[in-house]
C-alpha cells in the first residue's frame, strides 16, 4: 500500500540484493542438507521461536522449554517470534529450523519504506493498556481496537492506575461502560497494590498476550510486575547487545512466572509491539473494525455508500435511533478523517 515510487535505480539495486541473497541462502542450504542428510541432526522436534535475530532464533522446545540457538533452513522464509516451528538440536548444542508451523495470526507493522513487516504470531489476546492519567481520549482506544480487529486477534481493555480513579469513577467509568456493552472484556489494574494485579493474572493465564498502549500509562511497570525476575529479562538482552544485534527492536517472548506450574501464560513484548496500533489502517478495516457496524453494514440505499449524508444510509439510520453510540460513531469520522492527512 506504500504510495512510494521506486526509481529504476533503487528498483536495480533492491534486485540486486536479492539475487546475492538467494544464492547465499541455496549455498547454505546444500551445506545444510548434507549435514541433515549426514545424521548431524537429531529427529524433528516443535518448538517455538522466542526471540530472532537476523536469520538466527532461539527457540523453546515444547516438550521441556529449554532454549536452543538455531539457525534458520535457507529455504524458510523469515521467522518471528511467536511462531511454531520444526527443529533438530545439532551436535554442538545449537539447532536448525527446518519448517514452519502455519500461523494462526501475525502483527504486523510498516518498516522504514512503509511496508508492512510481520513482527510477532500465534497471540490470543491484545491487552490495550490505558489509564486514569494521562486520560485516554475514546478516539485513541477506538484506534486500537480497529487496528486489533484488523488482525483477528481478541482485543482486552486494561485499565490501570485505578488507584488514582476518584470514588464515583467519574467519566472513565462510564466510557468503560460503553465498551463493556459492546462486548469487549474490560480489567482493571494498579501497581500500587499487592492484590492490584489480580485481575490481569487470570486474564493473562493459558494465553500468548502482547501490551500496547500510548506512552506513560504504566505498561513497562506492569511488566516489571509481571516479571519479577529482572535479572533473566535484562540478561538476556545484554547478552544479545553483545552480539551486536538490534536488542530494542526484537521481539522476545517470556514465560510468565506462576504459582501453579506451567499455566503461567505467555508475554510477547518490544517496543515495536508496544506502538502497535498507531500504524497505517485502510477505510474499510476502519469501518469494519467497529464491531458494532458489522449488522448495519450492507443495508444501505448505495452500495457504494460511505456513511456520510447519503440518504437511506443503515448507519446513520442506526445512530439516529441509538443503536449506534454516537460517541462511537463520531470517533468512526475522525479516524478516518485522520487516513486521509
Ligand atoms: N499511581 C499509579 N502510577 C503508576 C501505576 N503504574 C505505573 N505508574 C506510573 O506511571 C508512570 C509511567 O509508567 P511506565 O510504566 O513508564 O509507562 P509506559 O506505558 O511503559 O510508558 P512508555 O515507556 O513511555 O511507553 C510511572 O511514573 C509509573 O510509576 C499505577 O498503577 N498507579
Ligand atoms: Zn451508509
Amino acid at each position: 500500500m506504500s504510495k512510494r515510487k521506486l526509481t529504476r535505480q533503487q528498483r536495480w539495486r533492491i534486485e540486486k540484493i536479492q539475487a546475492e541473497r538467494t544464492k547465499r541462502a541455496s549455498r547454505h542450504d546444500v551445506d545444510d542438507d548434507a549435514a541433515l542428510g549426514a545424521g548431524e541432526y537429531g529427529p524433528e522436534r516443535e518448538g517455538r521461536v522466542i526471540a530472532h535475530f537476523g536469520r538466527s532464533l532461539d527457540v523453546a522446545a515444547s516438550e521441556d522449554g529449554t532454549h536452543t540457538r538455531c539457525h534458520l533452513r535457507a529455504n524458510l522464509e523469515s521467522l518471528v517470534t511467536g511462531d511454531r516451528v520444526i527443529w533438530r538440536l545439532g551436535e554442538e548444542g545449537s539447532g536448525v529450523v527446518v519448517a514452519r508451523r502455519e500461523r494462526e495470526n501475525v502483527l504486523e507493522r510498516p518498516d522504514a519504506r512503509g511496508l508492512l513487516k510481520p513482527v510477532a504470531a500465534n497471540i490470543d489476546q491484545i491487552l490495550i493498556v490505558f489509564a486514569v492519567e494521562p486520560a485516554p481520549h475514546a478516539n485513541l482506544i477506538d484506534r486500537y481496537l480497529v487496528a486489533a480487529e484488523a488482525t483477528g486477534i481478541t482485543p482486552v481493555l486494561v485499565l490501570n492506575k485505578i488507584d488514582l480513579l476518584p470514588d464515583d469513577g467519574g467519566e472513565l467509568k462510564a466510557l468503560l461502560d460503553r465498551y463493556e456493552a459492546l462486548g469487549y472484556p474490560v480489567v482493571e489494574a494498579t501497581t500500587q497494590r499487592q492484590d492490584g494485579l489480580d485481575a490481569l493474572h487470570a486474564r493473562l493465564t493459558e494465553r500468548t498476550s502482547v501490551f500496547v498502549g500510548q506512552s506513560g500509562v504504566g505498561k513497562s511497570s506492569l511488566i516489571d510486575r509481571l516479571l519479577p525476575d529482572e535479572a533473566l529479562r535484562i540478561g538476556a538482552l545484554s547478552e544479545d547487545s553483545r552480539k551486536g544485534t538490534h536488542t530494542t527492536t526484537t521481539a522476545r517472548l517470556y514465560r510468565l512466572p506462576s504459582p501453579v506450574a506451567d499455566d503461567g501464560g505467555e508475554l510477547i513484548d518490544s517496543p515495536g509491539i508496544r506502538e502497535f496500533g498507531l500504524g497505517h489502517l485502510s477505510e474499510d478495516e476502519v469501518t469494519q473494525g467497529f464491531i458494532e457496524f458489522r449488522d448495519h453494514l450492507g443495508h444501505c440505499r448505495f452500495r457504494d455508500c460511505r456513511h456520510r449524508q447519503e440518504p437511506g444510509c443503515a448507519l446513520l439510520a442506526a445512530v439516529e435511533r441509538g443503536d449506534i453510540d454516537a460517541a462511537r460513531f463520531d470517533s468512526y469520522r475522525r479516524i478516518l478523517a485522520s487516513l486521509s492527512t
